[in-house]
C-alpha cells in the first residue's frame, strides 16, 4: 500500500530508511543506511523548526521577512537598453499651478542609448562607465539609484544590487538620458528582484522620478500629454533615418522652461496615416518645438547645429529635441542619417541610424 505524504506524491514502502521511505539500492552498505537515517532525522527536525517559526509568525500577524521575490533571477546580467528619447514635435499647451508645464509631444526612441546592468549584491551600488561618464562624476543622486530605491520602497523590499551604467548619451541634452536610465533600472531590477510588476505599475513608479520617465518604460513611439504622464499610442510611423547632434553644451531643462515666452499652443492634430518619411516631415514641420527659441537664446549653438543638419543631403526636417541642446534630423533612411553624422564636425556628439526596438510590451 502506498504511504502517502501530506500534499505530496505517494511513495512506495521500502526496506531502506524508515524515515524517508527512500529505497536504497541493494548494494548499499549498512553504514550508508545508518547515515541516511541520521540525515533524514536532521531534515525532519529542520522542517519541524521552520513550521513552528512560520506558525508563531502567523500567530503574531507579522509580515514575512522583506527579501527579494522568488521570480526568475538572471545568472548573467542582461544588458538593459536605455534608448534616447526624441521629441519629434513639442507644444507647450499650458502651465499648472505648481509651475510645471502642460505639453503635447510625439516621442520616439533612437537606436543610440545608454546601457544598464544589474547583478545580485547585498547593498545597492552604482558604477558609471562609458564616454559620457565624466559628466556624472559629481552627480549627488544618480537617477539610477533613485529608481532602485523607488522600486524597493514600492515593493517593500530591503534588497541590494550592483548596478552598472554605461553612459553614452550626453547629459542634460534634451534626449532624456537620465530618464531612460531610470526606466531601464526599473526594468532590470524588476527582473533581478523578482518583483514582476507590469508595465503600468512601473510607469506609476516612474512618474515619481521625473516627467519624462514614464514614456521611457516602453520606449516606443508615444504621444505625451499632461506634464508627460498621459501617454497614448500613436499610428504606426513609416520607416525613417534619424540623426542626433549635440554641440556639447549642457542645457538644464528648468532654465529653458523659465526662458520660454509667448502664448501657449493648441495640441496637435494627428493624421490617420503617414505614408513615408517625407510625409512625416511635412506633417511635423508646422508643429514645431515651443522650447526651441528659448533654448537658442540661452545657447546660440543650437541654431548652428540645426542649420548644419538641414544642409545635409537628404535631410527632410531639422529641429531641436526636448529642451535641447540636442537637435535631430529626419532622413529617408538609416544610411542617409549615418552618412550625415559622419559629415558633421567631430567636435559635436553625432549619432545617425534608426529607431530602437521597444524595451517593454505595449501597455493595453
Ligand atoms: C522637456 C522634456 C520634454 O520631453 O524633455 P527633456 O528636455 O528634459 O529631455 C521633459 O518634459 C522634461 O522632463 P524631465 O527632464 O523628466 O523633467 P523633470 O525632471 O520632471 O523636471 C525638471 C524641471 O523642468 C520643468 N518642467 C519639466 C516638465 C514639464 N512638463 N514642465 C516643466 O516645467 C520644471 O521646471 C521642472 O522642475
Ligand atoms: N543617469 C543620469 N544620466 C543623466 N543625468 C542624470 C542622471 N542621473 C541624474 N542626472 C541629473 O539629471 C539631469 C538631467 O539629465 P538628462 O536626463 O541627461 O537631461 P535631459 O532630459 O535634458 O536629456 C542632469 O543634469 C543630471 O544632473
Amino acid at each position: 500500500m502506498p504511504t502517502g505524504r501530506r500534499g505530496g506524491k505517494a511513495r512506495p514502502a521500502s526496506s531502506g530508511c524508515a524515515h524517508c521511505a527512500r529505497s536504497p539500492r541493494p548494494a548499499i552498505s549498512r553504514a550508508s543506511r545508518r547515515s541516511c537515517a541520521t540525515d533524514c532525522r536532521r531534515r525532519q527536525r529542520q522542517r519541524r523548526a521552520a513550521r513552528t517559526k512560520r506558525r508563531r509568525r502567523d500567530e503574531r500577524g507579522a509580515p514575512p521577512p522583506a527579501t527579494p521575490g522568488k521570480g526568475l533571477r538572471p545568472l548573467q546580467p542582461r544588458p538593459e537598453a536605455a534608448p534616447a528619447k526624441v521629441n519629434l514635435y513639442l507644444r507647450v499647451t499650458g502651465r499648472r499651478a505648481d509651475g510645471y508645464h502642460m505639453l503635447d509631444s510625439l516621442a520616439v526612441f533612437a537606436a543610440a542609448g545608454d546601457v544598464i546592468e544589474a547583478m545580485p549584491a547585498d547593498a545597492l551600488s552604482l558604477s558609471v562607465t562609458g564616454p559620457e561618464a565624466g559628466a556624472l562624476a559629481d552627480e549627488p543622486d544618480n537617477l539610477v539609484l533613485r529608481a532602485a530605491r523607488a522600486l524597493a520602497d514600492h515593493a517593500g523590499l530591503r534588497a541590494g544590487a550592483a548596478l552598472t551604467l554605461q553612459k553614452n548619451l550626453p547629459v542634460a541634452s534634451g534626449i532624456g538620458g537620465g530618464s531612460a536610465d531610470a526606466a531601464a533600472a526599473l526594468r532590470a531590477l524588476n527582473v533581478l528582484w523578482g518583483t514582476a510588476l507590469d508595465t503600468a505599475a512601473l510607469r506609476g513608479i516612474a512618474a515619481r522620478l521625473g516627467a519624462d520617465v514614464p514614456v521611457c518604460v516602453e520606449s516606443r513611439a508615444t504621444r505625451m500629454q499632461g506634464i508627460g504622464e498621459i501617454l497614448s499610442a500613436v499610428l504606426p510611423l513609416p520607416r525613417f533615418g534619424l540623426l542626433l547632434v549635440n554641440p556639447r553644451i549642457a542645457l538644464p531643462t528648468p532654465a529653458v522652461f523659465k526662458a520660454r515666452r509667448g502664448d501657449f499652443s493648441p495640441p496637435a492634430e494627428l493624421p490617420d496615416r503617414i505614408a513615408d518619411a517625407a510625409a512625416l516631415a511635412d506633417w511635423l514641420r508646422p508643429l514645431g518645438n515651443d522650447l526651441q527659441t528659448a533654448a537658442i537664446g540661452l545657447c546660440p549653438a543650437v541654431a548652428e547645429v540645426i542649420a548644419a543638419i538641414a544642409a545635409q543631403p537628404g535631410c527632410l526636417l531639422a529641429r531641436m529635441s526636448g529642451s535641447g541642446a540636442t537637435c535631430f534630423g529626419i532622413f529617408p533612411d538609416e544610411s542617409a542619417a549615418e552618412s550625415a553624422a559622419r559629415a558633421l564636425p567631430p567636435a559635436w556628439w553625432r549619432q545617425g541610424g534608426g529607431l530602437a526596438a521597444p524595451t517593454a510590451p505595449a501597455t493595453p
